[in-house]
């Protein structure tokens, strides 16, 4: 008894454990292998139905095969393989698109059941009790949908509604919302006639290199013949995807930035389309027409055209929500074809494989244990991605700079150390063939187009290949330094080209200072500007004093109707909730972004640096919610250009080459911008940034802006403010102070910050002789600032820190800052001013 108990116990003991393991051996198969499994499965059925319902082969099963293929579907039944095989075939393609393909059923499935509904109801309706009617019509599943249907609401009424359905089925399939049919069905008759093949074979003979940076440096290229179709499958993708991204989007970002592809993942990224995505900017689509902004509803002109390929976002921003021009005035935004499309991106070209043999063999000459692992190629450098093996300290490799430098000759190497987000050295070394970015790739890029924000500007290609691009509304202000012939300058085309190609002169409004009396010329005349075009230090440091007042002047209307944000307050006045006070004539209208550009601050600092610093001061720290946005470049980022006060009141910089660390530090605080390489060579540090992030500036030529300028110029007249650069109201210096104004002022902080009134030190601190200084502190003691001489000691301070600007406000000559005095008399309102002096909008507008 023991002996067979023992031998069925063992038995079963085997057979149990060979079932667990075959068990277990399932579960651990690789979630690839297991929807292969599926994929075959289907493929099997397939081939057994085609064999019955096509071939009628049908063995002792065909009769069961029937039964349920024809009970269930009916005659529909015969197009079951082709679906069976499609759904095999998808599956085994992609088998990590699970979303996709779970959508994909659930469309196939509604038209199916659409269909056999369809069949079934023109097939007289059969019952139960005819079930070879029934296999003869839609089958059970038409049975089931098509009966109640056609019973409840008769044959015509149920065909419709069967009818939307299949449709909706279709939209699911190939993911396309219902605003989208037209613009896609566009799409594919452009291909089918040709359109699109012929510009994607110009770029085909660009070879396909997956993105090294995150593969294998010597991944096999594939065969450029077959580019063509992978490109257009990838646009289609792109597409869907765009548009989700577009869905997921929030307009708060702090800066859009074009995300890094991981390959196999399905980020929408910017990359060029050789590489792992395709950026559906750089679609070969026919251009947008211009948007429209028509006038309020008067204008009997043409509606908004809306772009034929991209979604909701085009040059513009949504029709619906703009501020219209008044009156009879059709503006319309420059083309987008206005702006040159740049040469394709490259991935990899001879010269980074060069890099890489180079940087190889200075590993191996000085016995690393690391690898170049790849390489991600920017437009004007490469970072070079290092790995390291177990147990080499990464000073071993930054130790090298100047023999990898030495190695692939260049003297601008920079290590990142480690690459953010990634556990590998970067290496970045300027690339021997560089390439130009162009700015209408940037702003045609799905990074600028996620956004309709006005103030979005093209800003150029980080170092992996990606747009860039910042809303100016969220830097709030920028610093951008760099040295001569670095690319300050373009960057400023740049960024005022996309003003112009974006925003409307209703949505955003620029003043600019160009005391170079060159860079900035070509605009003069353009209705985005609220002055012309200031090139007189003295009058912009009025100008920004004016821009002061503007604010104070909006703050008030904010305070007055109770909100927060200019924006806010713009979109109650276009949703019709902001009335004049009762008895107030004014016209409520909403305010436009007020962008002042400084190309070079050095010079305004040279000629009233304390009341320019003061205005910036002022400026910078409130005129965020007023939509008041400064950028201030210049070529000298030294310590008494970019003072200190500068520094910490504007948050985002911008620094390309700069001629020493020092300015480097001044600029970013922290060296690196003295080792770009110039020409639009970048790193931009926008607010709230951990790491600069190194970019290529975008590049606009002459002829490109003389078109979008001459565009915008013919349309409309700028319309100038008078109070702009005449001296602000009310301002005396008093005589005795005469020219001695900065440095009185200079002295009054020193004393009262300090509360230690001593000549010397005022000679010491503000280099002046004797003499001067003793009558400074004359003028202090006239004003009560600080008390009568006492000897040798240091005179008493009367002022308390708190009362410094107060104070210096008095020594300014400007009253309303007295303390005790009446409150600050400002500007009644931007739009009253105009009317005011009589000056209306071409159209009769404002
Ligand atoms: N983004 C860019 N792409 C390509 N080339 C550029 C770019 N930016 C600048 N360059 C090249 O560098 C030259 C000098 O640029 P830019 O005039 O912008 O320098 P800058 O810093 O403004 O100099 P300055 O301060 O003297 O005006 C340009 O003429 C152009 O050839």
């Amino acid at each position: 008894m023991r002996i067979v108990k023992g031998v069925w116990m063992g038995s079963a003991h085997l057979v149990g454990g060979a079932a667990r393991r075959v068990g277990r051996d399932a579960r651990d198969l690789d979630p690839s292998h297991r929807r292969d499994g599926l994929a075959f499965t289907l493929l099997g059925i397939a081939v057994v139905v085609a064999a019955r319902e096509w071939w009628s082969l049908s063995g002792t099963a065909g009769g069961v095969v029937h039964n349920i293929v024809a009970g269930t579907f009916g005659v529909v039944g015969v197009v079951v393989p082709v679906l069976l095989l499609a759904t095999s075939v998808r599956l085994m393609r992609h088998p990590d698109r699970g979303q996709a393909n779970g959508r994909i059923g659930i469309g196939l499935g509604a038209i199916l059941l659409a269909v056999c509904g369809l069949v079934h109801v023109f097939a007289g309706t059969p019952g139960t009790d005819d079930m070879d009617a029934v296999r003869g019509a839609g089958g059970m599943l038409g049975l089931i949908v098509g009966t109640p249907l056609a019973t409840l609401l008769t044959v015509p009424v149920a065909a419709v509604l069967l009818f939307l359905l299949a449709f909706f089925g279709v939209l699911v399939v190939t993911a396309t919302p219902v605003h989208q049919i037209v613009p896609r069905l566009r799409a594919l008759y452009r291909r089918l006639t040709g359109q699109h093949d012929e510009a994607e074979g110009a770029e085909d003979d660009e070879p396909l290199i997956i993105n090294a940076g995150h593969t294998a440096v010597d991944e096999p290229e594939p065969r450029p013949k077959r580019l063509g179709r992978l490109r257009r499958r990838r646009a289609e993708r792109a597409a869907a995807l765009d548009e989700a991204a577009l869905e997921a989007y929030e307009a708060d970002e702090a800066f859009v930035r074009a995300a890094v592809v991981v390959p196999g993942s399905e980020v929408d990224g910017d990359h060029d389309d050789a590489t792992a995505h395709l950026d559906p900017a750089r679609d070969p689509a026919p251009a947008t027409e211009p948007t429209t902004v028509v006038a309020e509803a008067t204008s009997t002109t043409a509606a908004p055209t809306k772009p034929a390929l991209t979604p909701p976002v085009t040059t513009g921003v949504p029709r619906g929500e703009q501020p219209m021009l008044d009156g009879e005035v059709l503006y319309t935004l420059p083309s987008e074809d206005s702006l040159v499309k740049g040469a394709p991106h490259k991935v990899r070209s001879a010269a980074n494989d060069r890099v890489v043999e180079s940087l190889t063999s200075v590993l191996e000459q000085f016995e690393i244990d690391a690898k170049v692992t790849g390489f991600t190629r920017g437009p004007t450098v490469t970072r070079y991605e290092v790995e390291l093996g177990p147990a080499v300290k990464v000073e071993r490799v930054t130790a090298l700079s100047k023999n990898i430098a030495y190695a692939v000759a260049s003297a601008d190497v920079r290590i990142l150390s480690p690459i953010p987000g990634k556990s590998a050295i970067g290496i970045e070394i300027p690339n021997t063939d560089r390439e130009t970015v162009a700015l209408g790739d940037v702003l045609r890029s799905a990074a600028a187009k996620r956004s309709d924000h006005p103030m979005v500007i093209g800003v150029g290609k980080d170092v992996e290949g990606g747009y860039v691009t910042a809303n100016l509304a969220k830097m709030p202000h920028l610093l951008v330094a760099g040295a001569t012939g670095a690319g300050k300058s373009s960057f400023v085309n740049s960024m005022i080209v996309s003003i112009l190609m974006r925003a409307t002169p209703d949505e955003v409004r620029m003043v600019l200072v160009d005391p170079k009396r060159v860079e900035l010329t070509i605009y003069e005349g353009i209705p985005h500007l609220i002055t012309p075009i200031i090139t007189n230090p003295k009058k912009a440091a009025e100008a920004l004093e004016w821009v002061v007042r503007e604010m104070e002047a909006r703050y008030d209307d904010l305070a007055m109707f109770g909100f927060k944000h200019i924006d806010d307050f713009n979109a109650a006045v276009r949703a019709g909730k902001v009335k004049p006070l009762p008895g107030s004539e004014r016209k409520i209208a909403t305010y436009p972004y007020l962008l002042v550009i400084v190309d070079e601050l050095a010079d305004l600092m040279m000629v009233a640096p304390r009341d320019v610093e003061a205005s910036i001061q002022r400026i910078t720290q409130l005129a965020r919610a007023a939509g008041i946005h400064l950028v201030l470049a210049t070529q000298r980022p030294s310590v008494d250009v970019v003072t200190g006060l500068i520094k910490a009141n504007v948050p985002s910089r911008l620094a390309f080459a700069t001629s020493s660390l020092t300015d480097s530090r001044v600029v970013l605080d922290q060296p690196g911008a003295e080792k770009l390489i110039g020409q639009g060579d970048a790193l931009f540090l926008p607010m709230g940034a951990a790491k600069p992030m190194r970019t290529q500036g975008a590049w606009v030529a002459e002829s490109e802006i003389h078109a979008v300028v001459s565009h915008v110029k013919t349309q409309l007249k700028p319309t100038y403010r008078q109070d702009i650069t005449a001296a602000a109201p009310k301002k005396q210096v008093d005589e005795d102070i005469g020219d001695d104004l900065d440095l009185l002022l200079q002295a009054a902080e020193l004393v009262v910050t300090t509360q230690f009134g001593s000549t010397s030190m005022l000679q010491r601190k503000l280099r002046v002789g004797f003499a001067k200084a003793g009558r400074l502190m004359d003028l202090l003691e006239s004003r009560e600032i600080v008390g009568p001489s006492e000897g040798s000691k240091a005179r008493e301070v009367l002022v308390q820190p708190d009362d410094l600007p107060a104070t210096l406000a008095m020594l300014r000559g400007a009253p309303e800052a007295l303390p005790g005095d009446e409150p600050i008399p400002v500007a009644t309102d931007y739009h009253d001013d105009l009317e005011d002096e009589g000056q209306d909008w071409p159209g009769g507008g404002r």
